[in-house]
């Protein structure tokens, strides 16, 4: 799950405000790649539209030479309403996994399919979030605590300060684990994606009565069933599809989940920089602590000799064999080997193509090995089940798992950005989704459900239970590899609809730290005539630091970075502020801001309709 703490907030507000939200920036002196759009080819439309102009006009002039005429404009509506059946079908089945929609007060009005939250022990959810509170304060010392613990005489950087009429965020504790954690006990009311989001159906129902016609399938609470796997949210009659607006509702408890045979079941936030596992125990949620004692593993895998380490220690491994500590494996998940240029360059271990897959090379037993992303992320995996099973002392077969949210461009977008990265599909597409499950089955868990980011941060943040029916929420969800933006639209009981979702399954705070390496690399080869780039211990080191240095930021107006050993017994001494952070970013920070603009224009709102931004805490 993804967070930026105070760096990320005082960046993002004023970003928000400043910019209109109506319109994408169009440029930016640190960008090298953002994209700018033209708003004369579609006013309005292509207003949030991502394209390069050079890519835009290629299309335009491909569009004008293939299609001119009134034959052409036949043929050209033709290819479009092919494309956009297409698209719509691709959509659902993205959505399918997608639980948009919740309901946490069902017992108010339950229906016979469904159970009571009071029936349900484990979806107490006050209880969850006083567990992940009291892990937070346990976890201060990490220096990824709560802001309200920051001395009062730290003010905010100046550029804070200028920054006047923002949405203000509020300080959230919670983690979204939480409520990955339920989700396996929870009632949730699938939806099929209005725009970007889900039908107005459910909302309208209050997600309690859902028209048995429209529900394409329904597990009532005897009947508790894997639901990963299902494509039957829509129906095939003829040529025609009939979209059915709900897909799925799952009820369950510990003792029905019992009775299925899964044991219990672990929730996985599978992160790309950290990974944590819970379950539910005694009728509340529990983040389990790892050997360390630790609640967040780093998604780390080294390779020592014949020994394979996963978290902390192959974390500390990173500065000894950075050549053979693998991090960020979730970046090359589902990739092929053509899906590149768009990950950081501090990543020491050797990636090679192999069938079209990104594949890592390491030496291991005595032997060099290659291994699959999907491999990596298994023993990710496997280490959280180790982990769960020794605290549970029981196997563990069946998990629940996060992933970046799966945002379908709009049609208009699709086509007009065909040319540029030709892909439908924002976040995790479907072999991500897929090469996620695999890691499963590969680490021995069956994947009960990928549940995408945004949704589970929504749920953690209880939107649902702590803001007036009628609000508008953006959630505002930037992680170690990716960055999710979601508006949320809070209904009667408790139900929450998903107006729109957007994001960037290749932004993260890696990236940042990416931006404050690179500028501290170069200050000391201009000072002392040494570059220390090559040098994998050094550049570890480094990224290592740069990472702590950004936590500092959060709270504090400047960091000191010290390297004792920098590359031939040099060493590396180095003030950063906030302000020079933010600049070094201030690029990436506004690739946060289109995904924003875009969310809000899908969702015909404006900024002024947003009630609440919410930017999630790290409970490290
Ligand atoms: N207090 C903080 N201030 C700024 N950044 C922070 C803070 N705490 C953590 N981070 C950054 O947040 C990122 C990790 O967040 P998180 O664990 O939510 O992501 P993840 O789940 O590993 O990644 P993703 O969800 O993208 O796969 C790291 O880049 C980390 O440096």
């Amino acid at each position: 799950m993804g967070t930026f703490s105070a760096s990320g907030i005082s960046t993002f507000a004023p970003t928000l405000a400043s910019n209109s939200l109506t319109t994408v920036p169009t440029s930016n002196p640190m960008t090298t790649t953002t994209p700018t759009s033209s708003a004369t080819v579609v006013p309005g439309a292509i207003a949030t539209i991502s394209v390069t102009p050079s890519s835009t006009r290629k299309t335009i002039v491909v569009v004008e030479a293939v299609f001119g005429g009134i034959g052409g404009t036949f043929i050209l509506v033709l290819t479009l309403a092919c494309c956009y059946k297409k698209w719509r079908a691709r959509r659902r089945r993205c959505n399918e996994e997608d639980p948009a929609m919740v309901e946490e007060k069902a017992h108010s009005r339950s229906s016979d399919l469904m159970t009571t939250v009071s029936d349900t022990p484990g979806v107490v959810l006050r209880d969850s979030k006083s567990t992940l509170e009291e892990s937070v304060e346990g976890n201060e010392a990490c220096g990824h605590g709560r802001n309200d613990q920051i001395p009062e005489n730290e003010q905010p950087s100046p550029s804070d300060r200028r920054r006047k009429n923002a949405i203000q965020p509020r300080e959230v504790y919670e983690h979204p684990m939480s409520m990955v954690l339920s989700s396996s006990n929870l009632h949730f009311l699938y939806s099929e994606g209005g725009r970007n989001g889900p039908s107005s159906h459910l909302s309208e129902s209050g997600g309690l009565q859902p028209e048995p016609s429209r529900v394409s399938k329904v597990v009532s609470n005897a009947d508790v069933e894997e639901v990963s796997d299902s494509n039957d949210s829509f129906v095939e009659a003829g040529d025609c599809e009939v979209e059915t607006e709900e897909r799925e509702i799952v009820v369950s408890s510990p003792a029905e989940a019992e009775e299925t045979g899964h044991g219990a079941i672990i929730s996985v936030d599978l992160g790309t920089s950290y990974t944590r596992v819970g379950v539910l125990k005694g009728g509340k949620i529990e983040i389990i602590p790892n050997e360390f004692g630790d609640l967040v593993t780093p998604s780390c895998i080294g390779f020592n000799g014949d020994e394979r380490l996963v978290g902390k220690s192959a974390q500390k491994a990173l500065l000894t064999n950075p050549e053979t500590t693998l991090i960020n494996a979730k970046r090359l998940i589902g990739r092929t080997t053509d899906d590149k240029g768009k990950e950081p360059e501090s990543s020491s271990f050797r990636v090679h193509n192999k069938n079209g897959k990104p594949v890592v090379n390491v030496q291991y037993r005595g032997g060099n090995k290659d291994f699959l992303p999907e491999e990596l992320t298994a023993m990710i995996l496997s280490s959280m089940k180790e982990i769960a099973e020794a605290y549970l002392g029981e196997k563990v077969t069946h998990a629940v798992v996060t992933v970046p949210a799966c945002e379908f461009l709009p049609f208009i977008q699709l086509i007009l950005t065909i040319d540029n990265s030709g892909s439908m599909i924002r976040g995790f597409n479907d072999a991500q989704r897929q090469a996620t499950k695999d890691a499963g089955t590969i680490a021995g868990l069956t994947i009960l459900r990928l549940m995408n980011d945004p949704t589970a941060a929504a749920l953690a943040y209880g939107v649902h239970q702590n803001n007036a029916p009628g609000s508008k929420i953006i959630v505002y969800d930037l992680g170690g590899g990716t960055f999710d933006v979601s508006l949320l639209s809070v209904k009667e009981d408790g139900v929450f609809e998903v107006l729109g979702t957007a994001g960037d399954a290749h932004l993260g705070g890696e990236d940042f730290d990416e931006r404050v390496m690179r500028y501290l690399v170069e200050a000391h080869t201009s000072r002392t005539g040494r570059d220390v780039s090559d040098d994998s211990a050094a550049m570890s080191r480094l990224k290592m630091e740069v990472e702590k240095a950004k936590v500092i930021l959060s709270r504090k107006p400047s960091a000191t970075i010290k390297i004792e050993d920098f590359g031939d017994g040099g060493r590396l001494v180095e003030t950063l502020t906030r302000d020079q952070f933010e600049e070094l970013n201030s690029d990436l920070f506004d690739q946060t801001m289109n995904s924003v603009n875009r969310v809000l224009v899908d969702a015909g709102t404006t900024k002024d309709e947003v009630d609440e931004v919410r930017l999630p805490k790290y409970p490290v």
